[in-house]
Formats: structure tokens, C-alpha cells, sequence
């Protein structure tokens, strides 16, 4: 038994028009999408923006209505709000993208971290500030913490808190979206390493949902490569990594600059093939637009030059 399966997940929203407000068509945001998930993994969903991996993460947590496929979570159909139990609930949480603006400012960091300790279990005031302490030591702030603001702390900080927050409950899963893209490249790596830390010391299973290769690579164990609410491929770091298949996701590796200088002349012998191959037969294909901003996105994170589109 899969810990998570998505099967054939299809989520359709429907566009309005036309003077009596009638549903015109519908803008197919996840499209047929199937995977599965190991418990104390981590599982990347990669894609430019707008190929369905947020709405396919919001699904799973509830978040979404699913048009039709299944989602099963240690064997427990979990597809409809309704199915999914308290108990249930508390096992999946989100850590969201903007630390900045998924805090709220006028909350003291106690009644951040508490809020689903009180939405979901009854501790005393005593038992919940012990909680709440207990969890910022985990996540590596001071417990004295509990009195400030979010504005006191800087962005990697209040990612943590917003870490703190999703652990408060004790779930086996998080989904992870975009969680440090709204930081600076030299916190990123600070945040995606202690996530790493604290999800071997509590065996957490992570779906990590990101625009960016590089840190989907530093990061998953298995990767799903989405386009247009499809996947394009999907396969162990290693295969995506070493033998990606479609051109998009060649694309996208070969854009990632390699570590070792030694490589780097291999790797742009291998760009310059990509973009032959991406030339001659796939013109008409992509959306440029949304494959150029992932390709330049990770150009910035990464600080190198891409080739241009010949
Ligand atoms: N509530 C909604 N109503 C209508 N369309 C939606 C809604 N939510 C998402 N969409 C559309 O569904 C598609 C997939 O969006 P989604 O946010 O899942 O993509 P994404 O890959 O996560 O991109 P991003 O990183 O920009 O969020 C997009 O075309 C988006 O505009």
C-alpha cells in the first residue's frame, strides 16, 4: 500500500460568460495526473507556473474539489472534503510560499503556532505555551519568541515559524508549496536544510512543489515534471537527472549549472544539443513564454547564462 497515490486526477475549473454568467468551457488545470508517494520521502512536483502543481497539492490537502479521479492516504480514500476525518486533517499540512504574507502581522507568534492546536485539540493555557516553546526550539528559534510579531523576525525566521505551525498537529505529511522561492538565494539553502533535518528526525514525508530544478534536484527523492495540468515525465532523481527523456524536461536539466567546474564543459556541449534538438522539432509546440520564465528563473537563482532561443 501506497502512503499517498493520486490517481488520474483530473480538476477542471469552469470559465463563465456570456449574459446569463453560463459556463462556457473549462480551464483544465490538472489534467490526468498520477503518482505515488513514500512515507519519509521527498516527492518534487516541477513545472513552470500555471501547469497545475499547486491546484494538484491544494487537492490533496483539501483545498480544491477533484472533478474526478482518487486520492488515496495509507490506503484511505481522502478524495472528497467529506471523507477527510479529523484525525485525517491533522495529518496533512502546508507550508505555504510567502512567509511575508501567510503570517498574520497583528498575531503574536504564540497565537500563530497555536492556532491549530486550538482548532483541533484542547490543551490549558500552560500545556499550549509549553507546545508552542517545544516546537520554536525544533525549529531553531528562542522560546522567548512567543511574545513577538512576525515583523520582528527576518524572512528565513518567520519560514520557520510558518514550519513551527505546520508541525504543531504532528502530521506524517507536508506539502510544501514554493516554500522558499519568496526568500533570498542565500537563505534558501538554510531553510531547505533544516526542512531536511527535521524531517529525518520526525520521519516526515514531504511533497515539494517548485518551479525550480536546482532545488528540486538538492532536495527529492522521486520527481513528477508537470506541463499544461500533465505530467511530461516522471522518475527517480537519478533517472530525471541523468537521462531525461522529454525535451522539456532536457530543457530544464540542462539549465541547471553543474557544481563541479570539471563538468561544466560537458554540460554545455549538452545545452547546445538540447537546443538543437528543442530547434528543429518542437517550435511549435510549447508555450515559450511560460518555459522561458522557468528557464530564466533558474538562470537567476543560478546565476548563469542560457543559451536563446535560435
Ligand atoms: N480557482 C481557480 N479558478 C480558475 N482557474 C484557476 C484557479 N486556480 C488555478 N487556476 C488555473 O489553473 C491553472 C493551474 O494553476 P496552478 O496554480 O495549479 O499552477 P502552478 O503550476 O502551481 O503555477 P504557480 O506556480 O504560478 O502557482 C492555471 O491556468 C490557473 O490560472
Amino acid at each position: 500500500m501506497a502512503f499517498l497515490e493520486v490517481k488520474d486526477l483530473q480538476i477542471y475549473f469552469p470559465i463563465k460568460g456570456g449574459v446569463f454568467n453560463r459556463t462556457v468551457g473549462h480551464i483544465k488545470a490538472v489534467d490526468g495526473v498520477s503518482f505515488s508517494l513514500e512515507q519519509g520521502k521527498t516527492y518534487g512536483l516541477v513545472g513552470e507556473s500555471g501547469s497545475g502543481k499547486s491546484t494538484t497539492g491544494r487537492a490533496i490537502i483539501g483545498l480544491e474539489n477533484v472533478t474526478s479521479g482518487q486520492i488515496l492516504f495509507e490506503g484511505k480514500d481522502i478524495t472528497s472534503m467529506k471523507s477527510k476525518t479529523k484525525d485525517l486533517r491533522k495529518d496533512i499540512q502546508m507550508i505555504f510560499q510567502d512567509p511575508y504574507s501567510s503570517l498574520n502581522p497583528k498575531k503574536r507568534v504564540l497565537d500563530i503556532i497555536a492556532e491549530p492546536l486550538r482548532n483541533f485539540e484542547m490543551h490549558s493555557k500552560q500545556e499550549e505555551k509549553k507546545k508552542v516553546q517545544d516546537l520554536l526550539e525544533l525549529v531553531g528559534l528562542s522560546p522567548e519568541s512567543i511574545l513577538k510579531y512576525p515583523h520582528q523576525f527576518s524572512g528565513g525566521q518567520r519560514q520557520r515559524i510558518g514550519v513551527a505551525r505546520a508541525l504543531a498537529l504532528k502530521p506524517k505529511l507536508i506539502i510544501a508549496d514554493e516554500p522558499v522561492s519568496a526568500l533570498d538565494v542565500s537563505v534558501q539553502a538554510q531553510v531547505l536544510n533544516f526542512m531536511r533535518e527535521i524531517q529525518d528526525q520526525l520521519n516526515l514525508t514531504y511533497l515539494l512543489i517548485s518551479h525550480d530544478l536546482g532545488i528540486i534536484k538538492h532536495m527529492c527523492d522521486h520527481i513528477g515534471i508537470m506541463y499544461k495540468g500533465r505530467y511530461v515525465e516522471e522518475g527517480t532523481k537519478e533517472e530525471i537527472f541523468t537521462k531525461p527523456h522529454h525535451i522539456y524536461s532536457k530543457r530544464l536539466v540542462a539549465a541547471i549549472p553543474d557544481i563541479n567546474p570539471r563538468m561544466r564543459e560537458k554540460q554545455y556541449r549538452y545545452r547546445q544539443e538540447v537546443q538543437e534538438e528543442y530547434n528543429s522539432s518542437y517550435n511549435d509546440y510549447f508555450d515559450h513564454e511560460g518555459l522561458a520564465y522557468s528557464l530564466q528563473s533558474i538562470s537567476d537563482t543560478h546565476k548563469v547564462a542560457l543559451p536563446k532561443r535560435g
